[in-house]
């Protein structure tokens, strides 16, 4: 993916060998510069005029939404000059991974992002009852202090094995920890333009989606819609809501919703929803919400 010759630029989770850097290199194979950076944060707020694609987790199907990332889809330039612009998921099979030689008796802590040590907590329980839990920014972040910085080296990281490769001194003690065998992380695409064009992998074209974010207003009486109320006047099929804190005073809350457009069958014969009607039908739901005298905005469609 060319932009007048010169490749656009991606930044992830690092540093490489986190499933963030996974699913940009699955996606954009060797079309982008990739930049790591050491937060979630810090790659949402990388994606600007200069920055083309950012990778933000979202759900994982064992130990749900990524918390970080929706407090993130509160900042007002989601919508305005940032977009979501593609949803991928990720196979995840999570590994303890220790420096060469040391026992699962020798282990004092355990270091991971927090929805891997998450994901994990039965196997954790079961076989390191005592040791700290400490959540860092990355998996592959945990592999590196295990493998670089010597107040880590009777420490364990969990990460993808694929870590052992990149950082020295390092093995595989357990593999395919996670509560359970079928583990997926969704990821959301985050562009500096709302129709940036991506890889063909990321896009089905037999449903369309956009994430909304809507907050109730207090009305004259001094009360807020009920979220079934905001629904109704949206009127699209929700597959996904999160609440969050809106920061503007005590059970003051924003919502995040996924939409999508009807399946195939549902689409009256119709192979698939066209873009342009997909964009009028989220257009009129956002219309119908402000109507109720609440707030939404398009956060992103594809
Ligand atoms: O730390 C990483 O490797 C990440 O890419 C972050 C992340 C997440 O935030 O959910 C991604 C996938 C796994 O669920 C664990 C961690």
């Amino acid at each position: 993916m060319q932009n007048d010759g010169v490749r656009w630029k991606l930044a992830f989770l690092g540093p490489v060998g986190t499933y963030s850097h996974q699913i940009a290199y699955d996606t954009f194979g060797d079309n982008v510069e990739y930049h790591a950076r050491k937060t979630i944060s810090e790659v949402f707020h990388s994606v600007n005029a200069d920055f083309a694609f950012g990778i933000l987790p979202q759900e994982n199907s064992i130990f749900g939404s990524v918390v970080e990332t929706y407090d993130l889809f509160r900042d007002e330039e989601l919508g305005k000059s940032k977009w979501i612009r593609g949803a991928l998921t990720l196979p995840v099979q999570h590994s303890l991974i220790v420096h060469v030689g040391k026992t699962m008796q020798e282990i004092k802590e355990v270091l991971s992002h927090e929805q891997a040590l998450g994901q994990c907590s039965l196997f954790l329980q079961t076989h390191v009852p005592s040791a700290k839990l400490v959540a860092v920014s990355s998996t592959a972040g945990a592999a590196e202090m295990v493998s670089q910085d010597p107040a880590a080296f009777n420490s364990a990281a969990i990460c993808s094995k694929f870590c052992t490769k990149l950082f020295p001194h390092l093995e595989v003690l357990h593999e395919g920890i996670q509560n359970e065998n079928r583990n997926f992380t969704r990821f959301y695409v985050l562009a500096n333009e709302r129709s940036s064009p991506l890889p063909w992998v990321c896009l089905d074209e037999s449903q369309r989606y956009a994430l909304l974010r809507v907050q109730p207003c207090l009305n004259a009486k001094g009360q807020r819609s009920t979220i079934n109320e905001l629904m109704a006047a949206l009127q699209l099929p929700t597959s996904r809501v999160d609440r969050r804190p809106s920061g503007h005073g005590p059970f003051d809350h924003v919502y995040i919703l996924e939409v999508f457009s009807k399946s195939r069958d549902e689409m009256n014969g119709e192979s698939h929803c066209e873009a342009d009607r997909w964009e009028d039908m989220v257009q009129e739901g956002i219309r119908r919400v402000i109507d109720t005298g609440d707030e939404a905005a398009l956060l992103g469609i594809w």
